[in-house]
């Protein structure tokens, strides 16, 4: 007997009640193939350091970071991202530490791929962990970040990082025409396969706190900031401007950084271009995380993997997160 007045039209509870026809009707999976490991490198050997404002990170000598990349093959994390803890010794108003083929990267990424040669290596390109100042580029004598002076800095630090085996350059400083600079650097010395992940919309955001006390640049960065390089957070067609040139000038992929503040950025990019896109969940994002956890107010595992899996929704194939470890192992966990 059919019912005069149906209440309610439809059901959509009915698809939501049994554990099997949730998954059959699940839009988004995480899995260990989308994360990126970003690891704090030191010079030396059999060290360790806390990071204070990241609790479970840590800063490691490349004999420390050898188990972490064996457990990224083994979990299926394609790759990890090295940043360097430069020693202030090393740096200078040039910025020359960067581009020197012995310097603390090229000599990580040489053994690393060595050992590792299936893990991707992904360099960051950008000046702020060698220069005195901590800004990501090369100042005139008012403070100002010179553009074209420091994309012929990057550029060589690019090729010093290829030629040590980087399989991905990722320039991080938002300068202009860097990425066809890159582009022409790599390819003039025979580097055709080294792909550019090009930061491009990189916000001047708050949430790289942690990150600046990681690396040790946000002493030198004093009451500094990066404005006039990195994007205003008020902006969102700017940034589709920013991914427009990156992809002309020459990247393999794009990344949107910060992450969960911008989620519509990740959407409008891949929507505009679909292209490789990526989000890194940023040192501040996993501090706000990993503080609540430590305070009983939020479920780790079932945060990090809400917030993992929010990217994955608003469109990135991939994304940056000190969580990648733990994610993976939880995810491994969960299949056997
Ligand atoms: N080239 C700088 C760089 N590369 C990665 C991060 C931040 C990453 C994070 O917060 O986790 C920053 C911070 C900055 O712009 O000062
Ligand atoms: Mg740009």
């Amino acid at each position: 007997m059919q019912n005069s007045s149906p209440f309610p039209q439809k059901r959509m509870r009915r698809m939501r009640r049994d554990d099997f026809s949730r998954r059959m009707m699940r839009e988004h999976q995480l899995s260990s193939d989308d994360l990126i490991y970003p690891v704090f490198l030191l010079e030396g050997s059999n060290k360790t350091e806390a990071v204070s404002s990241m609790p479970g990170v840590i800063r490691q000598t490349l004999d420390k970071l050898f188990y972490q990349a064996e457990q990224c093959v083994k979990l299926g994390i394609p790759a990890m991202a090295l940043f360097p803890v430069i020693d202030a010794s090393l740096k200078s108003l040039d910025a020359k530490e960067a581009f020197n083929p012995d310097g603390l990267v090229p000599r990580a990424v040489a053994s690393l791929k060595q050992r590792f040669p299936e893990l991707g290596l992904i360099t960051d390109i950008a000046l702020d962990p060698y220069t005195s100042h901590g800004q990501d580029g090369l100042i005139d004598e008012t403070g100002y970040v010179l553009n074209d002076e420091t994309v012929a800095v990057l550029a060589k630090q690019a090729i010093v990082h290829a030629e040590a085996g980087a399989d991905i350059v990722a320039p991080s400083d938002m300068m202009d025409g860097r990425i066809a600079a890159v582009r022409a650097a790599l390819d003039s010395t025979g580097k055709i396969h080294t792909r550019i992940l090009a930061y491009s919309a990189k916000y001047a955001s708050s949430f790289y706190g942690p990150f600046r006390d990681a690396v040790g640049s946000a002493a030198n960065l004093g009451s500094g900031n990066k404005h006039t390089y990195q994007m205003d957070p008020a902006n969102s067609n700017e940034a589709l401007w920013e991914a427009g040139l990156d992809i002309e000038e020459g990247a393999d992929m794009i990344m949107v950084k910060p992450g969960m503040p911008y989620l519509d950025i990740v959407r409008r990019i891949k929507d505009e271009y679909k292209v490789p896109t990526f989000v890194y969940q940023v040192s501040g994002e996993y501090a706000m995380l990993k503080a609540a956890a430590i305070n009983g107010w939020l479920n780790e595992k079932a945060s990090v993997l809400e917030s993992l899996l929010s990217f994955k929704r608003a469109g990135a194939d991939g994304i940056l997160t000190y969580y990648a470890l733990n994610v993976a192992n939880w995810l491994a966990e969960g299949k056997s």
